[in-house]
């Protein structure tokens, strides 16, 4: 059974508490395995790529060329996906190219009272690298809501690293690929495919930002590499949380609240609503559709070791409890959600109003499905085209701009005993002033 807490009563704080903190990801010990496999790979190359995948995807490959997936394997693999698969993979990248292009921030300069001309200019990374997770599980969606961000930043190489288990590839995610305009494409996973984007290797050549979600190593080799290049974020659990009045359908709530909790058995489910016979009516429903669900061990084990429905007195305590939350997705079925989402100010995502299921959001509304999980949404903000790109800041003085601000530096510069910055500053000035 799920937790069913009601803010009136005396222990819903140290209830709630606990439910916050609740330890969502057991993390076995892989460091050290994953500090050995990318060692291996800095110093082996390729030799290394090959011995590993021989081993964790149980693939011999012949040789070093072998390693890349050609256009003419992706043109074979794709031929078995259906008409209709390949036209909602068409639209949802559209949808979340537009989106992602609407994100794209302004270059901007002026010139200040000294004369000094200041400012800014973005830039895309030369190369980024997105990690798929394997099997014939793997999404294709998560294929395009990386991909697709980087290439509308401008970044001008994109290699794909994917593990192909006993040779097995998802043919979806090879089309997300192609849909996506990514060519450069691997058989390689887990920490090794992590450890050759960050080093590079004899097939690989380096990227400068990793991206991609993936199992425990990977997310141990995306730690372990970070600082040689950029990583995206550490993805845990997926979570819902959804804050709904008694003018909803139990039904459909409780499909949204599943929806979460059959990515994993990890993942956490919470209502919050303020009325308590619907929160038993969503509960019950919850339990009748995990009668039928086809993921209803790993939905079920979620939903009864995280899931939660909360019962709260208005809905101003409903935006006071999910910013504590600070959920990955929220839902807001509410008479009002516009009035309500002003109030939610710590979430990943938030979806208004019945008519927007989250599952919209994880395939082709537009805005992307990568978002802070683990109430990392209080201080940070899903992926975007901001993750590919990076602002130098510019600086033009003219004479009459060094004359006015240059003497203060000189004499910072001196404060700080940095002799030959104030001297850089005090030699121009002395040949303005002869
Ligand atoms: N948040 C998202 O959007 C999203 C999307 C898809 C998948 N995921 C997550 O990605 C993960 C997928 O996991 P997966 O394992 O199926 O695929 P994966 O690609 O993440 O990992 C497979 C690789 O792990 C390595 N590995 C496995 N056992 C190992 C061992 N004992 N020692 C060293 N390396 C080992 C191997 O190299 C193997 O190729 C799941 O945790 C899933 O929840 C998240
Ligand atoms: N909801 C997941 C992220 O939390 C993303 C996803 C991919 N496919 C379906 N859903
Ligand atoms: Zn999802």
């Amino acid at each position: 059974m799920p937790v069913f807490l009601t803010s009136a009563e005396a222990d819903f704080e140290q209830s709630f508490t606990t439910l916050l903190n609740a330890k969502r990801e057991d993390s076995p010990d892989v460091d050290a395995v994953v500090a050995d496999i990318i060692a291996d790979v800095r110093g082996r190359g390729d030799a290394a790529l090959l011995e590993l995948t021989q081993k964790f995807d149980r693939l011999d490959l012949p040789d070093s060329a072998a390693l890349r997936i050609t256009a003419e394997e992706v043109d074979d693999a794709i031929k078995s996906v259906s008409e209709a698969e390949r036209a909602a993979l068409e639209l949802a990248a559209d949808r979340i190219r537009a989106y992602h292009a609407e994100q794209m921030p302004e270059n901007k300069s002026w010139t200040d009272a000294s004369g000094a001309t200041l400012g800014w200019r973005w830039s895309a990374v030369s190369a980024a690298g997105l990690y798929v997770p394997g099997g014939l599980a793997s999404y294709p969606s998560s294929v395009l809501m990386n991909a697709i961000p980087a290439k509308v930043a401008g970044v001008e190489r994109l290699a794909v690293t994917v593990p192909t288990p006993d040779g097995q590839i998802n043919p979806l995610v090879l089309l997300a690929c192609r849909v996506s305009g990514v060519d450069e494409i691997y058989r390689v996973g887990g920490a090794q495919a992590i450890a050759a984007l960050a080093y590079g290797t004899e097939t690989i050549a380096p990227v400068d930002k990793i991206t991609g979600p993936g199992n425990a190593f990977v997310a141990a080799a995306k730690r372990r590499v970070f600082g040689k290049v950029g990583i995206d974020m550490i993805a845990g659990p997926s979570e819902i949380l959804v804050i709904a009045d008694k003018d909803n359908n139990p039904d459909w709530i409780a499909l949204d609240l599943l929806s979460q909790a059959e990515h994993d058995e990890s993942a956490q489910s919470i209502l919050i609503t303020d009325d308590a016979e619907f929160g038993s009516a969503v509960a019950v429903a919850v339990d009748k559709r995990l009668e039928t669900l086809e993921r209803r061990a790993i939905a079920g084990a979620s939903w009864r070791d995280f899931g939660a429905v909360i019962v709260v007195r208005d809905m101003d305590e409903a935006a006071a409890l999910s910013n504590r939350i600070a959920p990955e997705h929220l839902e807001l079925c509410v008479t009002d959600p516009e009035a309500l989402s002003k109030k939610t100010i710590h979430a990943g995502a938030i979806f208004m109003g019945q008519y927007t299921p989250e599952a919209i959001g994880d395939y082709i509304g537009g805005p992307n499905h990568v978002l802070p999980t683990a109430r990392s949404a209080r201080f940070s903000s899903g992926l975007s085209v901001m993750d590919f790109i990076k602002r130098t800041t510019l600086s033009q003085m003219t004479p009459d701009a060094l004359r006015s601000i240059g003497p203060a530096a000189a004499t910072l510069a001196e404060s700080e005993s940095l002799e030959a910055h104030g001297l850089s500053v005090l030699a121009r000035l002395e040949a303005l002033n002869r």
